[in-house]
């Protein structure tokens, strides 16, 4: 028997203002992953996995000064699960100097995918960029040559539109115009219309999406000659919701009349077979009820439908838990081999690192969100859903599975002049 316990450290984003406390949810979640990779006898054979962590708020300098304590505080760390963008970059990039993995629930930054700056992160949470694909045989499932690009000025829907434009040169579709704006989008909406803009993919937070709304909705740029790709990770209702608050004045109808129709793209981050039987022996439904329950007795009314945030990643987390206590296992049956444990691991030891590497780049397994496994530049592979708004309602229209090729249609959509709204004038585009 081998005794002993091996140390990971846990940075979540729980308070704060800024960025995604997705903490919230996603601690709770890793905490069940811990209980259950410690509850089998199968597992760590003799060794007792611990998370140490502490709240990062989204900040990247908090998230850089809770990595040092965790490092320079007893017990050692063989490892770091961290959320938020800003903050995995931070301490992806100086994790490196003490030959520690770095683990990501929560990070969706398209520059996270950068083994030289990055070398030893995996995530999984997968990157932005991942809708792309999807947009892309949307596109040409509906024959939409011709389309426009209206964005936020931050630094995850710059990167993602750089892979977008990447994505259209590869498939031949010609993006007529790209807009950005940093807080009004009032301008780019107009030049959307002066472009005549009709197939346009929309990248912002839901703040901003709410404004472009409005914004579209007095310029008309809605209806049976127009399809809006949205991000699909917004709260359902976002396009009716704290319209006062934010001072967006156009009414909930008027919201919902711009709204009606649109297209929404997102990765899948619970398995969506449910009865499909997991690694851990749950379903991802029966994870979702052991979650809730863990979130009820840390105080959310999850029954008045008030979730922490964080909750749609939680699978992330949970199994981003997984994942470590497979490539550990993994690890240390390959150190045996050679007399050691992973109690020989020390911040200089790059050579136990790279045995760690070499586990979790292969991790391969069926979590509660789905297939885990990794690219090579460490990016979660994904699964993505596509819907569509149709009286107010979000309908399931297909998923997509970019590695495969494989798009799976419902037929569902609800008829929004498919067939090339970009050809509102014939000399456009010839039809
Ligand atoms: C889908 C979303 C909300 C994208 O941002 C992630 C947080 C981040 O990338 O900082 C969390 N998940």
């Amino acid at each position: 028997r081998r005794d002993g316990d091996l140390h990971i450290g846990g940075i979540f984003p729980m308070e704060g203002e800024g960025g995604w406390q997705g903490g919230q949810a996603c601690k709770p979640a890793a905490e069940l992953a811990l209980a259950d990779v410690n509850a089998r006898s199968d597992l760590l054979s003799g060794f007792k996995l611990y998370i140490h962590s502490n709240d990062s708020k989204c900040e990247p300098g908090l998230g850089a000064s809770v990595m040092y304590n965790l490092l320079y505080n007893p017990p050692q760390k063989l490892l770091l699960l961290a959320g938020c963008s800003t903050v995995c970059t931070t301490v992806a990039e100086a994790a490196k100097m003490w030959n520690l993995m770095v683990l990501c629930y929560g990070a969706s930054s398209p520059a996270l995918s950068d083994r030289a700056r990055f070398p030893t992160l995996f995530r999984t949470h997968p990157s932005a960029t991942v809708h792309n694909p999807t947009r892309i045989k949307l596109m040409q499932k509906f024959g939409w040559s011709r389309i426009a690009i209206l964005q936020q000025a931050e630094e995850v829907f710059i990167s993602t539109v750089e892979d977008l434009e990447a994505h259209c040169k590869k498939s031949g579709i010609e993006i007529v115009t790209r807009q950005s704006f940093l807080s009004d989008p009032a301008d780019a909406v107009r030049n959307l219309r002066r472009q005549d803009a009709r197939v346009i993919v929309g990248l912002f937070y839901v703040v901003a999406a709410r404004r472009v709304l409005c914004e579209v909705y007095k310029h008309r740029l809605y209806g049976k000659s127009y399809v809006w790709f949205f991000i699909g990770w917004y709260e359902d209702n976002w396009f009716e919701t704290n319209l006062e608050k934010e001072g967006i004045d156009c009414t909930p109808e008027q919201m919902r009349e711009a709204a009606e129709g649109h297209l929404t793209t997102e990765a899948l981050m619970w398995n969506q077979n449910s009865n499909q039987t997991t690694i851990s022996g749950m379903t991802s439904e029966d994870f979702r009820s052991r979650l809730n329950e863990a979130l009820r007795e840390a105080g959310y009314d999850i029954d008045g439908e008030r979730y922490p945030e964080g909750y749609q990643e939680a699978p992330l987390a949970y199994d981003a838990v997984w994942a470590v206590a497979l490539a550990f296992n993994k690890t240390m049956e390959k150190l045996e081999k050679s007399g050691l444990s992973l109690k020989n691991f020390t911040y200089t030891n790059k050579k136990i690192a790279d045995d760690i590497y070499e586990a979790i780049n292969s991790t391969s397994f069926l979590g509660v969100s789905g297939l885990v496994a990794f690219s090579s530049q460490g990016d979660r592979i994904a699964l993505t859903q596509i819907e569509q708004l149709t009286e107010n309602h979000y309908v399931k229209l297909g998923y997509y599975d970019t590695q495969a090729d494989n798009l799976t249609w419902l037929d569902r959509e609800r008829v929004i002049q498919w067939s090339h709204p970009a050809c509102n004038t014939v000399m456009l585009c010839g039809c």
